[in-house]
This record gives C-alpha cells, sequence and structure tokens, in this order.
C-alpha cells in the first residue's frame, strides 16, 4: 500500500499472534478467548470531486438515487434480506459470474434472497485449474494472487494461505471459520467464494476477482468522501452487516481496506478472517485498533453490535479522512482514547450524520444504534439514511459515486498496488504435517 503520510493509520494488517504485532508498519491484533442527489426524491448529488483524476472516474450523479420507497423491514425473519435456515444445497451462481469450474456452474439465484447456501467448496478444485499471476494483497500468513482459470478463461482471486503460519499464529480456527463463513453467505456486497483446495504446504481460497482496488485507496487519494458518497457506501455496508447479522454472524473486521469496489463502483466486503458465528456473546480480541469497540478493548463479553460501532468509525472516516480514536501514537493510546470515549466532530460534519455517528459510537451499549429493540432497523430507518431506497440499494439499481477506471476488460489489476511476489513455488510434494487441522478445505 502506499505510504499515505503520518496522519493516517497505515493500512492495518492482521497480527495473527497474541499480541500487538507490526509488520511493514502495518498493525492490528488478535487475542484468542476468553478474554481478557439527484432526483425529486433525493440521490446522491455530489460526485468525487476532491479525488485525484488519476483515480476516478467519479460520475456526476445524473441517475444514482437512492430514495423512494421506505427501507424494508431488516429483521432476520421477515425483510428482504432475512435469513431462512437450510441444509446444504447446491451451490449457486452469482448473477454476473462464474464458477471457476465451468461445470460446476449452478443455476442463477436471486441475490435478494437471503435463505442461507451452503457452497459446496471443500476440494473443489486443484491449483492445475488456474494459472497464478500477480499478487493483490498480502497478509500476515499468505497473500492474495489475481488467476486465470483454464477452464473458463476468468480470473479470479486466490487466497493462499501458509498452513505452517497459520497454525503457529494460532489461527486454525480463524481460517476455518473464514472458510465456513464465507461458504455460507450470499450477498450482493459480500464476497463470493466458490472452492478451497489445499496441497501439502498451502489452503487456497477461490474467490470472485474484484477489480476497483480497496475503498481504502480511493479514501486515500480522496482525503474525505462528501456526506452522500459517505453515506451511498456506508448504506451498501449496512445492508451486508444486516445480512451477517441475521445468520449470527459478526463480521468483526469492519475498515476500508476489507471494502473492495467492484467494477461498476459498488463494494464487496471481503477477508472474513475474523467473521465467526455467535448467536449471543463472545470475548476474543480482535480486529483493528481504531475500529474497536470498548467493550472489545474492555475485555468484555460482546457481541454483533461491535460491528455497528465498527460502522459509525468508518462513516467518521469516510467523512474525516481518519479515524476519531487516532492521535498518532501507539495502539495502546488509541485503545485508551477509545475507552476515554470522546469524539471531537468537525464542524463539515451534517448534522444527520453527526446524531448517526454519536449513536452508533457510544460505549452505551443500551443506547448504540442497532443493538436496541429493533436491531439494524433502527439504523437503517436513521434519518441520514433517510433517502435511501433500501430495496433498489441491494438490486444494484442505484448508481455509485465512483466507477473505477478498470481498464483493459476483465483481468485488469491496475488497481491494486505492487508487491513483492511469493518465490516459494506453490503445490510441491512433501510431508503434510499440518493437513488434519484443516479437513474442511
Ligand atoms: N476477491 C478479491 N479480489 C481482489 N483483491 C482481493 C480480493 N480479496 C483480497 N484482495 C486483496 O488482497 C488483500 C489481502 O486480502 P485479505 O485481507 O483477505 O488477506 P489477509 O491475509 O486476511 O490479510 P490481513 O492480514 O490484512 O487480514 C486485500 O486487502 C485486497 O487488496
Amino acid at each position: 500500500m502506499p505510504n499515505i503520510g503520518s496522519v493516517f493509520r497505515s493500512k492495518k494488517k492482521k497480527d495473527k499472534d497474541e499480541k500487538s504485532h507490526k509488520e511493514n508498519g502495518h498493525t492490528d491484533i488478535i487475542i484468542e478467548e476468553p478474554p481478557v442527489t439527484s432526483s425529486t426524491e433525493g440521490s446522491i448529488r455530489q460526485s468525487l470531486g476532491s479525488a485525484p483524476s488519476t483515480a476516478t472516474t467519479a460520475n456526476s450523479h445524473t441517475g444514482g438515487t437512492l430514495s423512494g420507497k421506505p427501507p424494508p423491514s431488516p429483521t432476520a425473519s421477515s425483510g428482504p434480506h432475512a435469513a431462512k435456515e437450510e441444509p446444504m444445497t447446491t451451490p449457486a451462481a452469482p448473477e454476473s459470474q462464474t464458477a471457476p469450474n465451468a461445470n460446476a456452474t449452478g443455476p442463477g439465484h436471486n441475490s435478494q434472497k437471503t435463505e442461507t447456501v451452503y457452497r459446496a467448496t471443500k476440494g473443489k478444485y486443484t491449483l492445475s485449474d488456474f494459472t497464478f499471476q500477480r499478487t493483490l494483497g498480502t497478509g500476515s500468513f499468505g497473500r492474495v494472487h489475481l488467476v486465470q482459470s483454464k477452464h473458463n478463461l476468468r480470473f479470479y482471486a486466490v487466497k493462499v494461505l501458509k498452513k505452517a503460519q497459520v497454525v503457529k499464529m494460532k489461527q486454525v480456527e480463524h481460517t476455518n471459520d473464514e472458510r465456513r463463513m464465507l461458504q455460507r453467505v450470499k450477498h450482493p456486497f459480500l464476497i463470493t467464494l466458490w472452492g478451497t483446495f489445499q496441497d501439502s504446504k498451502n489452503l487456497y481460497m477461490v474467490m470472485d476477482f474484484i477489480e476497483g482496488g480497496e475503498l481504502f485507496s480511493l479514501l486515500r487519494k480522496s482525503q474525505r468522501f462528501p456526506n452522500p458518497v459517505a453515506k451511498f457506501y456506508a448504506a451498501e455496508v449496512a445492508l451486508a452487516l444486516d445480512y451477517l447479522h441475521s445468520l449470527n454472524i459478526i463480521y468483526r473486521d469492519l475498515k476500508p481496506e476489507n471494502l473492495l469496489l467492484d467494477r461498476h463502483g459498488h463494494l464487496k466486503i471481503t477477508d472474513f478472517g475474523f467473521a465467526k458465528e455467535v448467536p449471543d456473546i463472545t470475548w476474543t480480541l480482535c480486529g483493528t485498533p481504531d475500529y474497536l469497540a470498548p467493550e472489545v478493548v474492555a475485555s468484555k463479553g460482546y457481541n454483533k453490535s461491535v460491528d455497528w460501532w465498527s460502522l459509525g468509525i468508518l462513516i467518521f472516516e469516510m467523512l474525516c479522512g481518519y479515524t476519531p480514536f487516532w492521535d498518532g501514537g501507539s495502539p495502546m493510546k488509541i485503545y485508551e482514547n477509545i475507552l476515554r470515549g470522546k469524539v471531537k466532530y468537525p464542524a463539515y460534519i451534517h448534522p444527520d450524520a453527526m446524531d448517526l455517528l454519536q449513536q452508533l459510537i457510544t460505549p452505551d451499549l443500551t443506547k448504540r444504534l442497532g443493538n436496541l429493540y429493533h436491531g439494524s432497523r433502527s439504523v437503517l430507518e436513521h434519518a441520514w439514511f433517510a433517502e435511501v431506497n433500501w430495496e433498489r440499494l441491494l438490486s444494484k439499481q442505484i448508481e455509485p459515486p465512483y466507477v473505477p477506471p478498470v481498464r483493459g476488460g476483465i483481468g485488469d489489476a491496475s488497481l491494486f498496488d505492487k508487491y513483492p511476489e511469493e518465490t516459494e513455488e506453490y503445490g510441491k510434494d512433501g510431508p503434510d504435517q499440518y493437513g488434519h487441522f484443516f479437513t474442511d478445505f
């Protein structure tokens, strides 16, 4: 990632060890449990005027209306994104994508329905199904590659995790959770996992390749987003969180680095490395310091509402260009600030946005929006989102505020930073010391 200067936090990378950790200037933490515009209806009006021209083809919002119908009830049982538990079913192909192995493509799936779809992911592909290309991003124990399917010639992203590293960093459970959670979810704003496989040294997760790069990069280039732009991205994230929560999944790692832009400018949440099914409470201290809720920092049990806190931090960061508890210091300093809970809201923040932020970034769980009687509905129905037509948003009928300049058709990775390539060859034969930890792959 580019060095974006000292006033911003660096891009975070997970520390898969049980202590705070730095890697290439990117910090993150994990401690295993337990504790410690528009039209008359009001569309997006502003384009990303502050983004440099090299980075943006931001449209001026001729068409994208956020408004219209009242929001659907987002409750787990009844809304358009309500979950229905189902046993294992056949894999479903997303409307615009194709499974890497053409034979594996299932019938089209209505993305607005939110029944649980367990894609058959285990051992579905092998290394020889793909031609590996450049690295798109790196993590603490692996990297994500652009690959091309030898069957349908389409491009995908494959996350490669080194088993030894996963085991050493005590991330076996999180890694298996990541695969299981991704296999379970099916939503327009969540990454699709097509399959997993392994060799003696590595685990492989085959996902859609999302060409538009990270929201993180766009935000840093833009410095901060105009109110309607932040609202658009926040609304797509809110729908995804609502969906995950309806499946009792806490995401726990919301931040602009994990939000990718597709070629049209819609968001896809990636990196389910900390996602976990939690019906009630959990204790694991994990996530990115700037985005942690105080109950996580204080090693208390916590629930899904930590994601709503993080949504508040994300909205703040999109509107201001920095996170509210950042002060240039160490993670310890950030934690102190989080526990102190004082947020300075710049005068340029829209009053409705500020009201929402105050209700999300509140340590008082009896007051935090998303954790109250109406659950996520109270977030979606907040005045700041008043013009959002949630159904149209869910079906991607709202024109995004920024269309990434993806060139050269599919397989263009020019919007991703360059990384040194892996030197160790994949797929080598040898003893499989850790395979028994990953029998689901
Ligand atoms: N499906 C995808 N399409 C395009 N790029 C992707 C995709 N998935 C991940 N990436 C890129 O790779 C980077 C690393 O991916 P990811 O965060 O999932 O890995 P990780 O090992 O869990 O990293 P971390 O240690 O930061 O959590 C992402 O920030 C993104 O830039």
